[in-house]
């Protein structure tokens, strides 16, 4: 489990991180979003001691990264899969992490199998691309074989091949009581893998919650044979409403209050359900919208 509490991170007049507090439970697969700047990067490293936070506290298994003995037993950390050195070969680097961890020698064989990289062991890190450092960086992650996943942006530079193998991979490590955070941009593959999300917007969390929570639609769709004068009518009826492109209307009422508002009006419905989420993206750009916060 990861319980950030108040988390503050300020760099002379900015405020990177502001008051972020949030829990990401075993079992579970949590993706941490936000626009560039956003401090999703600061969140996470002040997460794994890189970063020490002006106040709060982040802890992984109740206990803070620094004072967790071996913490590769406990985390597995990929933060810049770009950053490994290019001249060490992909099972070099696994080996010296091994050896770092206490971690058997067995252990890196069978980790560069299960990430699909046994073929290309032997070749330099600078020859890699960037989804087989990736691939390479959770690799090293799992080496330790820990309870806590954390990686920002796992998916960048992966093929789609690579983005649904991993996929698959941290699902399974959550279905056996894993706790994974992953950063991305990668909507589309944030909604496909996660099971819930954390926003953060200008330094602070702007939602946070079980993923089809957050997608779930508000309100009722209504569609109307003349769609203007349906729109008047609710309208006058006092009920909010958002058009939708297709002629179709969001209206912030229950199904019951719409269509009493249409029959009062005479207006023939040919279409009345509940809203459908909005997607992520719509979401993403609705939560963090917002200008991104300066110091006080
Ligand atoms: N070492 C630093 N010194 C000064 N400001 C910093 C430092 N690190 C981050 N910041 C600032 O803190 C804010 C949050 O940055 P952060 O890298 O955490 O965002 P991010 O959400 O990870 O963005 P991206 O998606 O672009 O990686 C930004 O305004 C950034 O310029």
């Amino acid at each position: 489990m990861i319980t950030v509490e108040n988390l503050t991170k300020r760099y002379g007049g900015t405020t990177a991180v502001q008051d972020v507090s949030f829990t990401v439970q075993p079992g579970s697969i949590t993706g941490f979003l936000g626009p560039n700047g956003a401090g999703k990067s600061t969140t996470l490293r002040m997460l794994t001691g890189l970063t020490p936070p002006t106040s709060g506290t982040a802890t992984i298994t109740g206990k803070r990264y620094a004072d967790l003995p071996n913490p590769g037993r406990v985390v597995g950390v990929m933060l810049d899969a770009a950053a490994q050195h290019p001249g060490r070969t992909g099972r070099e680097t696994l080996l010296l992490n091994a050896s770092l961890l206490g971690v058997p020698k067995g252990r890196v064989d069978e980790m560069l199998e299960a990430v699909g990289l046994t073929s290309a062991a032997k070749r330099r890190v600078g020859q890699y691309s960037l989804g087989m450092r990736q691939r390479l960086g959770i690799a090293s992650a799992l080496l330790g074989d820990p309870a806590v996943l954390i990686l920002d942006e796992p998916a960048n530079g992966m093929d789609p091949e690579g983005i649904r193998w991993m996929r698959g991979l941290l699902q399974d490590f959550a279905a056996r009581g894993g706790t994974v955070i992953l950063s991305s941009h990668l909507l589309g593959e944030v909604q496909a893998t996660v099971d819930r999300l954390v926003v953060i917007g200008g330094g602070r969390i702007v939602a946070n919650g079980a993923l089809e929570e957050l997608l779930a639609g508000s309100g009722t769709l209504v569609r109307g044979l003349d769609p203007i004068g349906l729109n008047q009518a609710l309208t006058a009826a006092g009920l909010r409403l958002e058009p939708l492109q297709d002629g179709a209307l969001r209206v912030d009422a229950t199904a019951e209050q719409v269509g009493r508002a249409a029959a009062a009006a005479g207006q023939i419905l040919i279409e009345l359900r509940q809203s459908d989420g909005a997607g992520l993206e719509e979401l993403f750009f609705q939560l963090t919208s917002a200008p991104v916060a300066e110091a006080a």
